[in-house]
């Protein structure tokens, strides 16, 4: 059984009470002496008028989920909050083969935007530690190499990332880190990625389908995959390079996708989109508790539409050829 004694006792709370009734957890924005807006008076009305609103695009889910979209929140409320709670956030990423060369500029650009001003564990799953490069890290943020064997496929690779970080949170990050995000490598920061993303779990609408109708997102349709979703089913397509939560529930979350990994593979079947598949296939039957717009996992080579106000965190551009195996 895993024990989680820092986040079950510390965290393990549903954050909303904390946030706004707890009196030992004074929100500090009021008192302190206001920042000083810039060329705006938002910041001056009350928190919840309606400058921070988004009338484009859905903000909530039919089950009450918010979609963190940039617009629809204040991040000097929201640090106020969560700095005094003294969290240390973790980073899975995966650099097998090939991909090793995608770590530095990962590392570079979330030193300067990923979590501003919090503690951050960063954990490398690598086969190759020694061609990974050391970056300069901030005060408070570390980064260590978990060493990994090298499967021969890429899909292989991808899907087996449950299993790996399901394995390292029994083993060493419940002792680390209270939250948990789980990102792909080939990917670079470019807006900042804050607390607004904290949430028990997690999840991230794919940049290719978010404004597709149900009927098009590529989930997996054989009924023989424990992967499966009928065709006139499903919430949203999930992207299978962001995801993360409170680590207890990534945990469950990881080892349920693995789980149903294991199972097809007996059945000598693989999913449509590997892991990405059984990811979206667990969200649909364990509604996420927060979602992210597709600014936080957008694909450069994609045009920027106008509801896309500024792209967080997006995929470097690749040859599959070149990298993959
Ligand atoms: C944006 C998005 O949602 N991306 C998903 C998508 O494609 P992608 O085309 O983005 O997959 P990808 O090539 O980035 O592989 C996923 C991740 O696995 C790791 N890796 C992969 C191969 C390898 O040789 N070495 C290695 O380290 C690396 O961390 C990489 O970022 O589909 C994949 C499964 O098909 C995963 O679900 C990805 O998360
Ligand atoms: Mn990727």
């Amino acid at each position: 059984k895993l024990t989680c004694p820092v986040v079950s006792r510390r965290m393990y709370r549903p954050f909303p009470l904390s946030f706004f009734s707890c009196s030992s957890m004074k929100l500090q924005y009021a008192e302190k002496k206001p920042a000083q807006p810039k060329g705006t008076v938002s910041f001056c009305l009350p928190p919840f008028s309606s400058s921070f609103r988004r009338l484009d695009v859905l903000t909530l889910t039919p089950w009450l989920a918010p979609i963190v979209w940039e617009g629809t929140f204040n991040s000097e409320l929201l640090d106020s909050a969560y700095k005094p709670l003294n969290l240390t956030i973790g980073v899975t990423a995966f650099a097998i083969g090939k991909y090793t060369m995608f770590v530095g500029r990962f590392v570079e650009s979330a030193e300067k935007l990923f979590m501003k001003g919090y503690r951050v564990n960063y954990y490398i799953f690598t086969n190759d530690p020694q061609v990974i490069p050391r970056v300069q890290l901030q005060p408070g943020r570390s980064l260590s190499i978990v060493p990994i064997k090298k499967y021969s496929h890429w899909q292989e690779i991808s899907m087996r990332r449950m299993e790996a970080i399901n394995r390292h949170i029994a083993e060493v990050s419940h002792r680390e880190v209270n939250y948990l995000f789980c990102l792909d490598i080939d990917m670079v920061f470019h807006n900042p990625w804050g607390v607004e993303t904290l949430g028990e779990m997690v999840a991230a609408i794919h940049p290719g389908y978010y404004n597709v109708p149900r009927s098009q997102f590529p989930y997996e349709r054989r009924s023989s995959s424990a992967a499966f979703i009928p065709d006139s089913q499903g919430d949203f397509y999930y992207a299978g390079a962001v995801f993360g939560g409170l680590l207890k529930q990534v945990y469950e979350f990881t080892r349920a996708c693995h789980m149903t990994i294991l199972a097809d593979k007996a059945n000598g079947i693989m999913a449509a989109w590997q892991e990405e598949s059984h990811l979206n296939k667990r969200f649909f039957s364990h509604k996420p508790s927060k979602l992210l717009s597709p600014e936080y996992v957008w694909d450069d080579t994609k045009p920027k539409p106008p509801e896309v106000r500024l792209i967080r965190f997006s995929t470097v551009n690749k040859d599959y050829k070149e990298i993959r195996d």
